[in-house]
């Protein structure tokens, strides 16, 4: 029987180590004066010089990191299910650790995080190396668990669902949420519970999301208009980047909902985005992009004084300029309610305010106004936007079904008017088209993590209390096992021919790809998730007649290698298609 292979490493490492003590002991320099006064280490001929060791001890550590995992292999078992579960199992009689690579001590498998990047292409090409559906990583101390199954998924969130409902405290997350005073990124306990309670029964409540219906309309016009305009500006190829059009826009509504406004500036003579809102949205990206980015900080707190990756400086940066937007507004609108001239709630900003717990007092602090504020503005611009742009590259590439989305909505809407709210629950293949997207072009790869606050046991295997599980986004979406032929962009899988009152609906309760996921974490904005990105699709759709540029022959869909976004924007051709004087002002 082979030898489990954490033990081997640990074997090698003690081994290393030995050796080293055994060349200061025979040097007889290990001495106060060795430890903490290094310039006066002793060099007596009779001893090997100090380098000489240092030396000799990088050496064996480097080997025993580099080349002992290349001789691994050969041992065999490198991978083998529950491998570096092993103590814990036999201490314990308990079931294994899902299959994963070997851990080192204490730093688990951080060094062949930090060797290959992005992450998540690391961590995915490790299941498919271990034929897995289920994961486990450990970096540092923690226990990663990616699952690419919707069966196990569920497991998780549906049977499991409360003992996997707490967060990762990260750096990233630190900053979002002003210290864990809001919701998404908040562990399980009183603060999540309390922020939950306020934004769902005050904030994002149907009655509130109806109140706000003008603001929305009055951006999806906008939307509609500066396409339009852009057109005629650009009249030799009236090329659009897509990209920036669907970001402005979602930027424009959640501005609009929560701070009553379209603009932080003056925005441009052309209707598009000023440099303050270029600005705002990248930022509310930035962080976005770096809430779970794997730093080995995330693993062993104590390396975040060093800023090894130099994420700390970015976030901070970056909420920084958040701030430098949103804090004027909120506190003079905190000060306009505290002084009685504003007593009615016209966005959701004033919600926030407004809102009283049982004594009548303000329920939430201006701290948390703050937090909650931003953490929602990067909950609404991330997936709308870019579900849309990788929709409308897909069908620009595939004609067919791009008319069958535009003659879906000619039937509904006709061409006498524009698409309205109300027409959405009729826009089925509009619909199935934007579930493909997210089901293809997750805007990350894994879901929000979820923290288990005990043991417990999914698909037979051992999932320690604090592991953080990854649902993985692109690994349910594009499971072979579950999609056929994955990675075509085929609205009507979503259809059920059968049943023709079906609604197709943007969520997907059964996790076969995720949308907005389930259970207590589950999202909080279904409704206006849903209804922006139906909008912002329908009316481009309707709106415009979509192709390649004149100098290229398909959309290039290549990703990015970084991350899921498509590699360059996308850029494509819009020619009006309804009757000018439907296009607003
Ligand atoms: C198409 C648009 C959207 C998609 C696809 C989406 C998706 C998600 C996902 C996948 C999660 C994590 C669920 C989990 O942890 O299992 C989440 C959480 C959340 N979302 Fe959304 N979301 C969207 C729009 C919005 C909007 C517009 C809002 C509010 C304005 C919002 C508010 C939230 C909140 C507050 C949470 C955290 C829930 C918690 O941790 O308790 N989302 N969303």
């Amino acid at each position: 029987m082979q030898p489990p292979l954490h033990s081997i490493k640990n074997c090698f490492l003690l081994t290393s180590i030995a050796i080293i003590l055994l060349f200061i002991l025979l040097n007889q320099i290990i001495s106060m004066d060795f430890l903490f006064n290094l310039e006066n280490i002793p060099t007596y001929e009779s001893k090997l010089p100090f380098t000489t060791i240092i030396f000799v001890t990088l050496i064996a550590l480097i080997a025993g990191f580099f080349k002992f995992n290349k001789v691994l292999p050969i041992l065999g078992n490198r991978f083998a299910p529950g491998s570096f579960g092993t103590v814990a199992r036999e201490k314990n009689k308990r079931q294994p650790l899902p299959p994963g690579p070997a851990p080192w001590p204490i730093v688990g498998n951080l060094p062949e995080m930090w060797r290959n990047k992005p992450t998540f292409k690391w961590i995915h090409g490790l299941m498919r190396e271990l034929n897995t559906n289920i994961c486990c990583i450990r970096l540092g101390n923690v226990h990663v668990i990616p699952v690419t199954s919707p069966e196990i998924a569920l497991e998780f969130l549906k049977v499991n669902d409360s003992v996997f409902a707490s967060r990762p405290l990260t750096m990233g997350t630190e900053y979002l949420s002003g210290g864990f005073l809001s919701i998404t990124v908040v562990p399980w306990g009183q603060q999540w519970k309390k922020m939950r309670k306020v934004v769902s029964s005050h904030v994002l409540n149907s009655l509130r999301l109806h109140s706000l219906l003008v603001k929305r309309r009055e951006e999806a016009d906008d939307l509609v208009s500066f396409v339009y305009n852009q057109y005629f500006r650009n009249n030799v190829d009236s090329v659009i980047n897509v990209r920036l059009v669907a970001r402005r826009y979602c930027g424009n509504v959640i501005r609009k909902i929560m701070f009553s406004r379209r603009y932080f500036g003056e925005g441009k003579d052309s209707g598009g985005p000023g440099f303050q809102e270029e600005e705002h949205v990248e930022s509310l990206f930035i962080v976005l992009n770096h809430i779970y980015s794997f730093i080995l900080s995330d693993y062993i707190p104590w390396l975040r004084v060093l800023d090894l990756e130099g994420h700390e400086r970015i976030v901070s940066d970056a909420m920084r300029t958040i701030s430098k937007y949103h804090d004027p507004i909120i506190d003079e609108r905190v000060r306009q309610w505290r002084c009685g001239k504003k007593k009615e709630a016209e966005d959701l900003l004033d919600a926030f305010i407004s809102a009283k717990d049982e004594n009548g007092k303000p329920w939430l602090s201006v701290p948390e106004i703050k937090a909650q504020c931003t953490e929602l503005m990067v909950a609404t611009v991330d997936n709308p936007s870019n579900a849309v742009e990788w929709a409308i590259a897909e069908m620009i590439n595939q004609p067919d079904i791009l008319k069958k989305a535009t003659d879906e909505i000619d039937r509904v809407v006709g061409k006498g008017r524009l698409v309205q709210e109300s027409d959405i629950p009729h826009l089925n293949y509009v619909k199935a088209c934007l579930r493909e997207a997210f089901r293809i072009h997750p805007v990350v790869p894994f879901n929000v993590p979820h923290v288990s606050t005990c043991d417990a046991t999914i698909a037979g295997y051992f999932i320690p209390k604090g592991s953080h599980v990854l649902l993985s986004r692109q690994g349910l979406g594009r499971n072979p096992e579950v999609w056929e032929d994955p990675l075509k962009f085929k609205p009507e899988r979503h259809i059920n021919l059968a049943d023709h009152h079906h609604q197709v609906e943007l969520t997907e309760p059964e996790l076969k790809f995720i949308s907005f996921s389930r259970g207590r974490r589950g999202c909080m904005g279904v409704a206006l998730g849903s209804e922006m990105t139906v909008m912002l699709l329908a009316r481009l759709l309707h709106g415009f007649d979509w192709s390649v540029p004149s100098n290229e022959e398909k959309i290039d869909l290549a990703e990015s290698k970084s991350d899921l976004f498509m590699a360059k924007p996308l850029h494509a051709r819009a020619m009006p298609r309804l009757p000018a004087e439907l296009y607003p002002a």
